[in-house]
């Protein structure tokens, strides 16, 4: 299965690479990273700090490369995120797309794209995450408005979206438990609101330092409290979770697909 890494310099891009490079069932053909940068035309594994040469370059101009793989992945930004979608739909090329922050809107191209390509968008490839949203789903639809819900999501000072693309799926997971929509429930902070609206989903976001990200979901019922929190110590499980999601891909026929499917939680 020949892969094209968008974004190898990143958190995100340097371990996916790493991992890729070490699977027997992966093959790098290429890394795709901004004009401009001192690394381009460098070999990949030099360039994703791999330790040791991986024998594909690092290009600035996906169209060159692209018709080499069969599968990109790609966490980069959103304004990438809608290039290298472009070009996997005229390319028929399956795409996993693990970049966080896109509209409504943009999120709906995605899903038209997989009428033509094998498509796999995540905000969160752990797997213990994926299972973690299954927990939620179980309190939220087992004890609906009974309980008072609040997100916490904390990640590094770096991160460019808030809330977290993790935390806007547990909301949806948790509303539509609920048999209500996202946009009906949530709130995005409540200073100043007292006291707390009945019925909805509180958000809070906190940036500080190289923290990878951790989503706590407190459950506030009387006289109790259930706390359900995911820690990551670096972004490996992400990394490893794409890496599971492109072999997936490979295989599949055109679709939207999503990690459940990989990790066969459905
Ligand atoms: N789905 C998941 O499990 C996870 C998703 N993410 C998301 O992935 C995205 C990237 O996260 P990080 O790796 O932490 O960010 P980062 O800022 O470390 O890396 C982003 C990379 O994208 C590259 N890039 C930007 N514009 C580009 C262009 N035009 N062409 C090619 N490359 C371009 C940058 O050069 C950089 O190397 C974010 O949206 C983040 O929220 C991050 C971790 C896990
Ligand atoms: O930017 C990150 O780091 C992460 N982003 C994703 C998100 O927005 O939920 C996934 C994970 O939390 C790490």
């Amino acid at each position: 299965m020949k892969v094209i890494v968008v974004g190898p310099r990143g958190k995100m891009g340097k371990l996916i690479t790493q991992i890729a490079s070490e699977r027997d069932d992966m093959e790098l053909v290429a890394g795709v990273a901004p004009a401009g940068r001192d690394y381009i035309g460098q070999d990949l594994g030099q360039a994703a700090m791999v330790g040791r040469m991986l024998g594909v370059s690092v290009v600035d101009d996906l169209e060159s490369v692209i018709d080499d793989c069969d599968v990109i992945i790609d966490f980069s930004t959103k304004e990438m995120g809608m290039k290298v979608l472009e070009l996997a739909v005229a390319h028929e090329k399956a795409l996993v797309c693990g970049t966080t922050g896109f509209s409504a809107e943009e999120m709906q191209r995605f899903k038209d794209a997989a009428q033509k390509i094998p498509m796999l968008y995540a905000a969160n490839t752990s797997k213990l995450v994926n299972v973690m949203n299954r927990l939620l789903e179980m309190v939220a639809s087992t004890l609906k408005d009974e309980i008072d819900i609040e997100i916490l999501e904390m990640h590094d000072q770096w991160k460019k979206d808030a809330p977290s693309g993790t935390s806007k799926e547990m909301g949806e997971i948790m509303a539509h438990a609920m048999g209500k929509e996202l946009s009906e429930v949530a709130v995005y902070g409540r200073e100043g609101v007292s006291p707390r609206e009945p019925g909805t989903i509180g958000y809070h976001s906190l940036r500080a330092g190289n923290i990878p990200s951790s989503h706590t979901v407190f459950f506030g019922g009387m006289g109790e409290r259930l706390e359900i929190t995911h820690h990551s110590y670096n972004w490996e499980c992400f990394a490893r979770g794409a890496c599971d999601c492109a072999v997936y891909l490979a295989d599949q026929e055109p679709g939207f697909y999503t990690i459940q499917d990989v990790l066969h939680l459905e």
